[in-house]
């Protein structure tokens, strides 16, 4: 990887804000988001039938699946893109199915998404396409800046920064896609697939990341098929690790 990565608790701490802020929130045993009995159809398919989930603040878990098993559905419902068909979904407390525009958007703020298929903003550089957030939310400042190129240098891409999205790689855009999420300070991270694109040992990297954002009080929800990925991690964090199936989420067995 090209560039001198600083070290992940620098990049993190200052993407996240105040590190004590977190400690506060920490292990008050709060819910970020609840599903209760929630399940979702496409037109007549029914994708998930009465899921329940509790994602506490501070928590860490893996969902792992069969492909089409509607991983990216459930994540989907975590942070409002979807309502549930049947059941309900908490997001901060907050119904999704009938909160408002701006409630929903001031929810959003405070989920970050690493989408698995890296959207961006082809004409601009990837620099203004990660600040953007920040841009759109007023709140750019020097510090935001100075969090920019630190998360760039980290994931690797300071040399990208006046790159358009079309000229990265997949792994650099999967890379650029976790900055992103990172930079608005989110109390939750969900990721869909965030290695799939990527080497094993930027993958290495990034779980490193995800478990510095969960120490400092952050919740994180990463899909993936990756089970090497959940193995590795044990190490590092304290996760659960779902599995769905048939529509129904299970705690996934020891023997991963
Ligand atoms: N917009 C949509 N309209 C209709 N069907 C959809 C839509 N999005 C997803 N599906 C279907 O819903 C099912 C679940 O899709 P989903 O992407 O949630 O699964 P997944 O577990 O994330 O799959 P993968 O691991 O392959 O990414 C699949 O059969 C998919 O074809």
């Amino acid at each position: 990887m090209a560039g001198t990565p600083v070290s992940a608790h620098d990049c993190v701490a200052r993407a996240a804000g105040a590190e004590e802020a977190a400690r506060e929130r920490r292990g008050t045993g709060y819910t970020v988001i609840e599903l209760k009995g929630a399940g979702y159809s496409y037109g007549g398919d029914g994708i998930l039938g009465g899921v329940n989930l509790r994602l506490d603040g501070g928590s860490f878990h893996f969902l792992t699946g069969p492909s089409g098993a509607g991983k990216t559905t459930l994540l989907k419902l975590c942070y409002g893109e979807l309502k549930p068909s049947q059941g309900q979904v908490d997001l901060f407390g907050h119904d999704s199915r009938t909160i408002d525009r701006d409630g929903l958007a001031r929810v959003r703020q405070r989920i970050g998404v690493v989408h698995q298929d890296c959207r961006f903003l082809d004409h601009l550089p990837m620099a203004e396409n990660l600040s953007l957030p920040l841009t759109a939310s007023g709140r750019e400042s020097a510090a935001d800046a100075d969090s920019l190129r630190q998360l760039l240098a980290w994931v690797g891409l300071s040399h990208r920064a006046h790159a358009l999205p079309p000229e990265l790689s997949g792994g650099e855009r999967q890379r650029a896609a976790l900055a992103r999420a990172i930079i608005m300070d989110p109390e939750v991270i969900i990721a869909d697939e965030p290695t799939g694109n990527i080497d094993w040992e930027m993958s290495q990297r990034l779980l490193t990341l995800l478990a510095e954002l969960n120490r400092l009080g952050k919740t994180i929800l990463v899909a993936t098929h990756d089970l090497a990925l959940i193995r590795a991690a044990k190490s590092q964090v304290a996760a659960r690790v779902l599995r769905l199936a048939g529509g129904q989420l299970q705690l996934a067995g020891s023997d991963l």
